[in-house]
């Protein structure tokens, strides 16, 4: 039988650690140009840069799909946000520096959840 999952990432405790991690993420002040999916019409240039846009809108709709294994995907396409934005913005501008404190809580409360 399947070998018994041993840590947060694997067990059922994933999918919860999940939709906390997002709600976090969501409630963030610097959150504002992650919440919805670029509309590529009001961003020249976007759809052409960037081959896989995500957004958090798109995460919670995966999450309610489950679409997600668990937490390994999860965190995957949240780092797929803030690489995007990476590539797009400056890091001296107003998206990407939001990007960069973005990544930086991320990393910090799942690295915490997870100990
Ligand atoms: C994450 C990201 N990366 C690159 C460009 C935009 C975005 N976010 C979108 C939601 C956005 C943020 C600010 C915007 C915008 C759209 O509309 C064009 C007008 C200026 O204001």
């Amino acid at each position: 039988c399947a070998k018994k999952a041993k840590t947060a990432k694997d067990d059922k405790n994933g999918l919860p650690l999940c939709r906390m991690l997002l709600a976090e993420l969501e409630a963030h002040r610097d959150a504002w140009p992650f919440l919805t999916p670029v509309n590529h019409k009001a961003v020249p240039g976007y759809r052409k840069v960037i081959k896989k846009p995500m957004d958090f809108s798109t995460i919670k709709e995966k999450l309610a799909n489950n679409q997600y294994l668990n937490l390994e995907t999860f965190i995957i396409d949240v780092n797929l946000v803030f690489d995007n934005c990476e590539k797009f913005n400056e890091d001296d501008s107003e998206i990407g520096r939001a990007g960069h404190n973005m990544r930086r809580f991320f990393d910090k409360r799942w690295t915490e959840l997870l100990q």
